[in-house]
């Protein structure tokens, strides 16, 4: 059986050229790579043909996040990139996720539905006039999503022991927000160590700048999985 890779590494830089020079280097294949917008909307299928040329799963993060009918189309142009994941705002509705599930259909895409951002902190909830807690919350939008036919979430790791279990049915807890150390200035709230995010329940991490801005990356990514495994 096809050992599940449990390490995804965000590559969000703004240029092709940094991105390829970034994957020339890294020695180990058994990471998932993510794009991001930044990436993807520049280079377009470039970007994600060179990652999958290069032996590497692509996770696909676009957080889609609109009319049913438009998610329905956007998933479908995700397909022909050879996506293995691909991301999607569960805050979008349900209507919104049922197409997402009809769009990817009998494919091996894998949907992923972001909760709420590991950015946030209870000041959002707030915002968007909340009554529930972001654990609450977070737990609500993930029995939905997966009783819809997501095949995974992405929360933070506070949040990822309750939703795996509560959540019966099978699924992939995808958890961001990931320290090794801390970061001047972070934009993440909700953060916790890959040991601790893994032993809490996550089936993938995703570390961004802790190994892209490392000065020996594949010294970090051997260091995060030996931490994780
Ligand atoms: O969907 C995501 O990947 C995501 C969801 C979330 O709640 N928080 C979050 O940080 N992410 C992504 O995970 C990556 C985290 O990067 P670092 O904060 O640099 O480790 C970024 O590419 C984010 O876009």
């Amino acid at each position: 059986m096809k050992k599940k890779k449990r390490l995804a590494v965000a590559l969000d830089f703004t240029t092709i050229e940094e991105a390829e020079k970034f994957l020339y280097n890294i020695e180990d294949k058994d990471i998932i790579i993510k794009i991001g917008y930044s990436l993807f909307i520049k280079y377009g299928t470039d970007i994600t043909d060179f990652v999958k040329n290069r032996g590497f799963d692509l996770f696909l993060d676009l957080k889609l996040h609109d009319i049913p009918n438009t998610v329905y189309n956007g998933v479908k142009a995700a397909l022909y990139t050879g996506a293995d994941y691909l991301t999607i705002h569960t805050l979008g509705g349900i209507k919104m996720l049922e197409k997402a599930v009809e769009a990817k259909k009998d494919s091996d895409l894998k949907l992923l539905g972001v909760t709420i951002l590991t950015s946030h902190d209870e000041k959002y909830l707030d915002y968007i006039g909340s009554k529930y807690s972001i654990k609450e919350l977070a737990l609500k939008l993930s029995k939905n999503a997966v009783n819809i036919g997501i095949d995974g979430i992405v929360c933070s790791a506070e949040e990822v022991k309750q939703i795996k279990e509560d959540i019966k049915k099978e699924f992939i807890a995808v958890v961001p927000g990931i320290r090794t150390e801390k970061i001047e200035g972070d934009d993440q709230k909700r953060v916790l160590t890959p040991e601790e995010a893994i032993n809490l329940g996550a089936d993938i991490i995703v570390v961004g700048r802790p190994i892209i801005k490392a000065k020996d990356p594949n010294k970090k990514i051997k260091e995060i999985k030996e931490r994780i495994n």
